[in-house]
């Protein structure tokens, strides 16, 4: 269990994180999501002990990370994979973990096997690894000593599809053995692929946050139709909220009833009608972090369905 309560950071005048609270807990992964210069990082170096916080608290597992009897046992970590030790191999890093933990020997290889790194690739230097490889080999240290958290900053950056799936079954198995995972990125589909919950930072606030699930389920109907305009107009004499994806459908906040019977009424044949799903929550997302996007492309559209900016923060 993670618990993050009224977290506040301040550099000189500026905020990066604002009193931001959530709940990452066990059997569950948390996607902490936001655009660059959110406050993720902030959060999780606060979260790890790695920085101090100017009011709130941050704790895993009940406790202070500083506070956790034996930290490397109990919460892995992964803040950056381009930190680690270029002069060593991928073993002999996993081997100083092993060492420093305490833990069996045969606990490196098995490590390794965890995250798909090959004797071979194990005894090449970590200056020569690729950005994916040393993800992988991040999270082996993180997953060495076993522990029931795991705390990663962007973890699937630099990773193919392939490995994006192999960190999501990874994931999934350590949140299904009952442990606690919490991630984050600045990639929405990253996120919408791995997490179960998903908490939205913009700003240094949180301004989303709740079950994949249900972001998804609230994010309205996806509807396409020749003509554009009309399909526009008649949803809005309905009272709806519209906007318009890039490849020229409309989005709006109505349920799928609503949208189809709106199109119905006013005699426009629909060539596609679904819940939003991916392509709502995009919007969403970029909507509600939209002050704090650097390359917005322009004016972000307002979201179909903006979800009430939790008081807490709290992952329902
Ligand atoms: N030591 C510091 N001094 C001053 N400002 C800082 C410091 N560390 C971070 N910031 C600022 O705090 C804000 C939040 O940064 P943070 O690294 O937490 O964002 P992030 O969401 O992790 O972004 P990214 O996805 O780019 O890593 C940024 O505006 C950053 O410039």
């Amino acid at each position: 269990m993670i618990t993050i309560s009224a977290l506040t950071k301040r550099y000189g005048d500026f905020t990066a994180v604002d009193d931001v609270s959530f709940t990452a807990r066990p059997g569950r992964v948390t996607g902490f999501l936001g655009p660059n210069g959110a406050g993720k990082s902030t959060t999780l170096r606060i979260l790890t002990g790695l920085a101090e916080a100017t009011s709130g608290t941050a704790e895993v597992l009940g406790r202070r990370f500083a506070d956790l009897p034996n930290p490397g046992r109990e919460v892995g970590v992964l803040l950056d994979a381009s930190a680690q030790h270029a002069g060593r191999t991928g073993r002999e890093s996993l081997v100083l973990a092993q060492r420093t933990l305490g833990l069996p020997a045969a606990r490196v290889g098995e490590t390794l096997d965890r995250v798909g790194l090959t004797p071979q690739e194990a005894r090449r230097r970590v200056g020569n690894y690729s950005l994916g490889m040393r993800q992988r080999l991040g999270v082996a240290t993180a997953l060495i000593g076993e522990p029931q958290v795991l705390i990663l900053d962007e973890p699937a950056n630099g990773l193919d599809p392939a490995g994006i799936r192999w960190m999501r079954d990874l994931l999934r198995d350590f949140a299904d053995d009952g442990g606690t995972v919490l991630l984050s990125s600045h990639l929405l589909a990253e996120i919408e692929t791995i997490a179960d919950d998903i908490v939205v930072i913009g700003g240094g606030r949180v301004v989303a946050g709740g079950p994949k699930s249900e972001l998804l389920a609230g994010v309205g109907t996806l509807v396409r139709a020749d003509d554009v305009a009309a399909l526009t107009t008649a949803l809005e004499a309905a009272g709806q909220t519209t906007s318009r994806t890039d490849d020229g459908a409309v989005l709006t906040d109505a349920d799928l009833a609503g949208a189809g019977r709106a199109a119905f009424s006013a005699g426009i044949p629909v060539t596609e009608l679904r819940a939003a799903d991916g392509a709502g929550l995009e919007e969403t997302f970029l909507a509600l972090t939209a002050p704090t996007q650097r390359d917005a492309g322009g004016a972000p559209r307002p979201p179909v369905s903006p979800h009430t900016p939790t008081t807490t923060g709290a992952v329902a």
